[in-house]
């Protein structure tokens, strides 16, 4: 089992942080990764959105076989979300969520008309765990880069708003949320996808885990494929002991990174940590 540390001085800002954005907006943008999407939701995001509309945007669908998209949305719709698949790296997707953001946010001008103001841009703002895509998706949302998004995790700046068309403005930081502190199965799983910011957890631990959980989900094809080891007879410490030994030299820290990032970079396949719940 994986211990991941926190820094609770780091959580309570980007908690303070948060609250301040969404104060300000009429519709929030929740982004998830399509390979954890349970563990990518945070449980307070209801609570800290309250009753606005939030779209649920399941970013990272080219990271999952395609027979799981419906699935996803129509497990997310039973649950009384609006959920929206995209590929924020591909620029998949975007014109619907799009579209549904500015829907989403009609309310707020029926609201002023009503009162006898007239009509502004609804205002929307994009939140999710560190790393998951939110700046490449505020850029496509925006259609030109004007948020950097880079793979090393905990790349955000501050605000300002981005007038995307003459209906819709966006926050042009993304709300960063921060990591769950709970919840150690959802923890792992998103050190494994990297979408922990900076939280701190051992690589061998977490490399570790990601042998166990592919073979639990049987998944265990991918790992003989990439590394010519076979996994069955083997813990996923065991494993990478193994493996560490075949390639290189013992070394089970440089393995552990190699197996993580070859994981992160999708080069062991399209491979969902997680299915919607009926199909378990
Ligand atoms: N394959 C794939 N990669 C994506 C997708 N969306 C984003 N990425 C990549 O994931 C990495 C992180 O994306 P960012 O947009 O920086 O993530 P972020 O959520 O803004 O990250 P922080 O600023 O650290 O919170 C980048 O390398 C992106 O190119 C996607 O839909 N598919």
């Amino acid at each position: 089992m994986a211990i991941i540390q926190w820094y609770p001085g780091h959580i309570a800002k980007a908690e303070q942080e948060l609250k301040r954005q969404l104060k300000n907006v009429d519709v929030v943008l929740e982004v998830l990764d399509a390979r954890i999407p349970l563990a990518s939701q945070h449980p307070q995001v209801s609570q800290w959105v309250g009753s606005k509309p939030r779209l649920l945007v399941i970013n990272r669908q080219d990271m999952i076989p395609e027979e799981l998209h419906s699935q996803w949305v129509a497990w997310f719709q039973s649950q009384g979300y609006s959920p929206y698949l995209t590929d924020a790296q591909a620029g998949k997707g975007i014109k619907s969520l799009l579209k549904a953001a500015q829907k989403a946010g009609e309310a707020v001008n029926e609201k002023r008309r009503s009162r006898g103001m007239r009509d502004r841009p609804v205002r929307a703002v994009v939140m999710g765990f560190p790393n998951v895509g939110k700046s490449a998706l505020i850029n496509r949302l925006v259609g030109r880069k004007i948020v950097q998004s880079a793979r090393k995790a905990g790349v955000t700046r501050q605000l300002k708003w981005v007038r995307i068309s003459d209906q819709i403005d966006l926050l042009d930081a993304p709300g960063v949320i921060p990591p769950k502190l709970k919840d150690q199965a959802a923890a792992i799983k998103l050190a494994i996808c990297d979408d922990i910011g900076e939280a701190g957890y051992d690589l061998q631990n977490i490399a570790s885990d990601l042998i166990d959980l592919l073979k639990q989900l049987h998944f265990t094809d991918v790992l003989e494929n990439r590394y010519h080891l076979e996994v069955s007879n083997f813990t996923g410490s065991a494993y990478l002991s193994a493996l560490a030994t075949q390639r290189h030299n013992q070394d089970k820290e440089r393995t552990a990174r190699e197996l993580l990032n070859d994981f992160r970079k999708g080069l062991m396949g399209t491979i969902p940590l997680e299915l919607p719940p009926e199909l378990v």
